[in-house]
C-alpha cells in the first residue's frame, strides 16, 4: 500500500562506500537526511578486496579526509596492516595502502552513522524515483512506502539487475550473497536516464589453514604507519602479514584448457569490465608471454580464517577454480571458502551529469559511486562526499563545489567521467591526473582543508590546528634560506661521503636541502640551533625544497589551464546558432554543455579550432551584451 512514510531534506539511496559520504555530509551540514539501503548489516561492505588506498586511491582519501569525509578516519580505526607504496619513487606517486578488517571496516562505519545527528537509517529496497516538474522529490520502496525529499542522492553501486556469473552458471543477486536491486532501473529508464551495462569481479577466499605459507614470501607492514586521516596522531596495532606467491606455466594451462568454460570468453557474459583490475583468465590471454603472475594472500580480518586470492579474480567455473589455486606454490591443497565471481550490473552513462554530479535533465537528482561507471571504493567515497555537499549547496542556493584539475584527483575523477564518459569501470590512477607533482598524497591538507572548513565540515579546532601547521612549513623554509653552513673540515668530509660536490665558499641549509643526496635529518649537526619540529611539517619542507624547480614550472601550466578554466560558458548557450563549429563538435557540446572553455576543449571531438570559433563567439557575445546595456 501506498503511504507516505516520512519527510526529508535529502535522501541518500544505498549505504555503500559513497552513500555513507553523502549522507554524513548532509547530516553533518545541518540536513535532516535519510539513508535508505538494502541490508544493514551490509553498511560499507566490502565485496571485493578489503584494502583502502593504493596507487592513485591513497589519494583520493586523503583529499577526502581533507575536506570532512570519513574513509580516512575509519580505515585508521580498523586497519590490520599499512605501507606506504612507491617509496622508491618521488613523492607524487608515494600512495598509501592498508589491508582492513573487513567486519570491524564496516562496524566502525555504521555506528558513525548512527550516532550522528540529522542522520536517519532504514532499511528497504527502493524501487522507484520519483520526479515532479522535473526535480526529485522522493522515492518509493518496496513495500510501497513513499519517503519524500528536498533532493535525491542514488549510489546504488553494483546492485541494479545485478546478475552473478560462475562459469556456466548465473543467477539474479547481487555482491557477496546479497540481492540484487531489480525494479529501481526500469523507473530510472522510465525518466530518460541512459543506462549501461558494466560487470566487474572478484577471486576466492580461501582457508589459511589449507595454506602453506612458508613457501611464500612474507610482506610486513611498514615499521612506522603513516595514518590516513590527517586527524590521526597516530596508530599502535600489531599488524597482520601478508603473503606473495606466483602463478606459473600450470595455472596457465589450466585457465587456457578451459577458456571456453569462462564467461568472459565464451560471450555469456555482456557487461564491460574494468581494464585496470583484468581477471586472471584476462591476464593470461593478454599477456601470454608472461610466464607468471603476482598473488598476494592476505587476510580477510583478524578473528577469521579467510584469506583474499589478489591477482586471481575469475568467473571460471567452481571445479576449474579449484585446479587452478592448486597450481600455485603453497596451495597444493588449498580449501576454498567463498567462490570467485563476476557480477553484471546496470550504471548510468555520467556525461549525463553537471560537474556538481547533478543529473542535467532532472533538478535536485545526484549520482555518486559506482552506479556512475566508476570502480572501486575510494573513487565511490569521493564522489559521494562532493554529492552529499552538493545537495546541500542545491538546497541553499549557493554555488556547487567543483574541484578543478589542479586542485584534486577528487577533480580528475569527475571532470573525465562527466566530460569523457567511460566505456569501463573507471579506475583512478596518478596517470591520470596531468599536475601530479602538485597533487601529492602527503599535501592534500595543504590543498584542501581551507575548502572543507569553508563549507563547514571542517570544525574550528582542527582548523586552527592546520594553520600552525602551514606556518610551520613557511617559517621552517625561511630560516633554513638564511642558516649559513660554513665549509668547515666536518662538511668537507660529510659531502666527500655523499660524493657530493664542495665548495669553500660556504652554504645556506636551504641549498644543501636541494641536493637529492642530502636529508634533512643529517645536516642536523650543521645545523644547531634548529627547532624542534613534527614530522609532517618536515617532511613538507624537504618535498617543498628539493622538488622546487618542478612545482614552479607545474605551477605555470596550471596558471594556463586556469585562464581557460574561467572562462566560463553562459549554461544556455545555444550551440547550434555558432556557426562555424563542426557537426561533431555541435553535438558533443550540445550534449556535454561545458561549464567552461577549459571544459570544452577537454570533450573528445572538440578541436582547437572549435575551440577558436567558441571563443570569438563568446566575445562577440560579451560586447553585443556590453552595447545593449
Ligand atoms: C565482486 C566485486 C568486486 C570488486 N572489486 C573491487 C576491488 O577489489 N577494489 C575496489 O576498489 N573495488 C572493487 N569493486 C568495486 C567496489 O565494490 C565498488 O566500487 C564500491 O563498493 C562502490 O561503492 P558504491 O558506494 O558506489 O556502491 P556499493 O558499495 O555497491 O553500495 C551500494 C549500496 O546501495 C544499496 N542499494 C543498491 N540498490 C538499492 C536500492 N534499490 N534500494 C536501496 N538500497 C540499494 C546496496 O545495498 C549497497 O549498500 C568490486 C565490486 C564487486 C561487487
Ligand atoms: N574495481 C573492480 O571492479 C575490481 C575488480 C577486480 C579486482 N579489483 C581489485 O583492485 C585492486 C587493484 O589491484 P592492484 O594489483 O593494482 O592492487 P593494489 O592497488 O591493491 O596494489 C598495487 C601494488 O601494491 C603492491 N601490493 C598490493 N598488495 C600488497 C600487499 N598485500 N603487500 C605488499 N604489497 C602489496 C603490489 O606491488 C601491487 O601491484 C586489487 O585489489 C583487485 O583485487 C577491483
Amino acid at each position: 500500500m501506498t503511504y507516505i512514510a516520512g519527510e526529508y531534506d535529502i535522501i541518500v539511496v544505498g549505504a555503500g562506500h559513497a552513500g555513507c559520504e553523502s549522507a554524513l555530509a548532509g547530516a553533518r551540514l545541518g540536513k535532516k537526511t535519510l539513508l535508505v539501503t538494502m541490508n544493514l548489516d551490509s553498511i560499507a561492505l566490502m565485496p571485493c578486496n578489503p584494502n583502502i588506498g593504493g596507487t592513485g586511491k591513497g589519494h583520493l582519501v586523503r583529499e577526502l579526509d581533507a575536506l570532512g569525509g570519513e574513509m580516512g578516519k575509519n580505515i585508521d580505526k580498523s586497519m590490520i596492516q599499512c605501507k606506504m607504496l612507491n617509496t622508491a619513487k618521488g613523492p607524487a606517486v608515494h600512495s598509501l595502502r592498508a589491508q582492513a578488517d573487513k567486519l570491524q571496516y564496516q562496524k566502525e562505519m555504521k555506528q558513525t552513522l548512527e550516532k550522528q545527528e540529522n542522520l536517519h537509517l532504514k532499511q528497504y529496497e527502493v524501487t522507484e524515483l520519483l520526479v515532479e516538474n522535473g526535480k526529485a522529490t522522493g522515492v518509493v520502496v518496496k513495500t510501497g512506502a513513499v519517503f519524500q525529499a528536498k533532493a535525491v542522492i542514488l549510489a546504488t553501486g553494483t546492485y541494479l539487475k545485478a546478475r552473478i556469473v560462475i562459469g556456466d552458471t548465473s543467477y539474479d543477486g547481487g555482491p557477496n550473497g546479497l540481492f540484487g536491486a531489480n525494479e529501481l532501473s526500469g523507473s530510472l529508464r522510465e525518466l530518460g536516464v541512459r543506462l549501461l551495462r558494466f560487470k566487474t569481479g572478484t577471486p576466492a577466499r580461501v582457508d589459511k589453514r589449507s595454506v602453506d605459507f612458508s613457501k611464500m614470501t612474507i610482506q610486513e607492514g611498514d615499521p612506522q604507519i603513516v595514518p590516513f586521516s590527517f586527524e590521526t596522531e597516530k596508530i599502535d596495532i600489531d599488524q597482520l602479514p601478508c603473503y606473495l606467491t606466483y602463478t606459473n606455466e600450470k595455472t596457465h594451462q589450466v585457465i587456457r584448457d578451459n577458456l571456453h568454460r569462462s564467461p568472459l570468453f565464451s560471450g555469456d557474459i555482456e557487461g564491460v569490465g574494468p581494464r585496470y583490475c583484468p581477471s586472471i583468465e584476462d591476464k593470461v590471454v593478454r599477456f601470454s608471454d608472461k610466464p607468471k603472475h603476482q598473488i598476494f594472500i592476505e587476510p580477510e580480518g583478524r578473528d577469521t580464517y579467510e584469506m583474499y586470492v589478489q591477482g586471481m579474480s575469475s568467473s571460471l567455473p567452481e571445479e576449474v577454480q579449484l585446479k587452478m589455486l592448486r597450481t600455485v606454490e603453497g596451495m597444493e591443497n588449498v580449501e576454498i571458502m567463498r567462490l570467485a565471481y563476476a557480477i553484471e550490473y546496470d550504471n548510468i552513462d555520467p556525461v549525463q551529469l553537471k560537474p556538481s554530479l547533478e543529473f542535467k535533465s532532472v533538478d535536485h537528482l545526484f549520482f555518486a559511486g559506482q552506479i556512475n561507471g566508476t570502480s572501486g571504493y575510494e573513487e565511490a567515497a569521493a564522489q559521494g562526499l562532493i554529492a552529499g555537499i552538493n545537495a546541500v549547496k542545491k538546497l541553499e542556493g549557493t554555488v556547487p563545489l567543483i574541484l578543478d584539475r589542479s586542485q584534486a584527483y577528487i577533480g580528475v575523477l569527475i571532470d573525465d567521467i562527466v566530460t569523457k564518459g567511460t566505456l569501463e569501470p573507471y579506475r583512478m590512477m596518478t596517470s591520470r591526473a596531468e599536475y601530479r607533482l602538485i597533487l601529492r598524497q602527503d599535501n592534500a591538507d595543504l590543498r584542501l582543508t581551507k575548502i572543507g572548513y569553508d563549507i563547514g565540515l571542517i570544525g574550528e579546532e582542527r582548523y586552527q590546528k592546520f594553520q600552525i601547521k602551514e606556518r610551520a612549513v613557511q617559517d621552517e623554509i625561511e630560516r633554513v634560506k638564511k642558516v649559513m653552513v660554513k665549509p668547515t673540515k666536518e662538511l668537507e668530509a660529510f659531502f666527500a661521503g655523499k660524493n657530493s660536490t664542495f665548495s669553500k665558499k660556504g652554504f645556506t641549509l636551504y641549498e644543501l636541502l636541494k641536493r637529492p643526496e642530502m636529508g634533512y635529518f643529517e645536516l642536523e649537526k650543521f645545523d644547531p640551533d634548529r627547532p624542534k619540529l613534527p614530522i609532517n611539517v618536515i617532511e613538507q619542507v624537504e618535498i617543498q625544497i628539493k622538488y622546487e624547480g618542478y612545482i614552479k614550472k607545474q605551477w605555470s601550466q596550471v596558471e594556463q589551464f586556469k585562464k581557460l578554466e574561467r572562462r566560463k560558458i553562459p549554461e544556455n548557450l545555444d550551440y547550434e546558432k555558432i556557426s562555424g563549429l563542426r557537426t561533431e563538435a555541435r553535438q558533443k557540446l550540445s550534449k556535454i554543455r561545458p561549464i567552461s572553455v577549459g571544459h570544452a576543449s577537454r570533450i573528445s571531438g572538440v578541436s582547437p579550432a572549435d575551440i577558436s570559433v567558441l571563443l570569438v563567439h563568446m566575445e562577440n557575445f560579451r560586447r553585443r551584451e556590453k552595447t545593449d546595456e
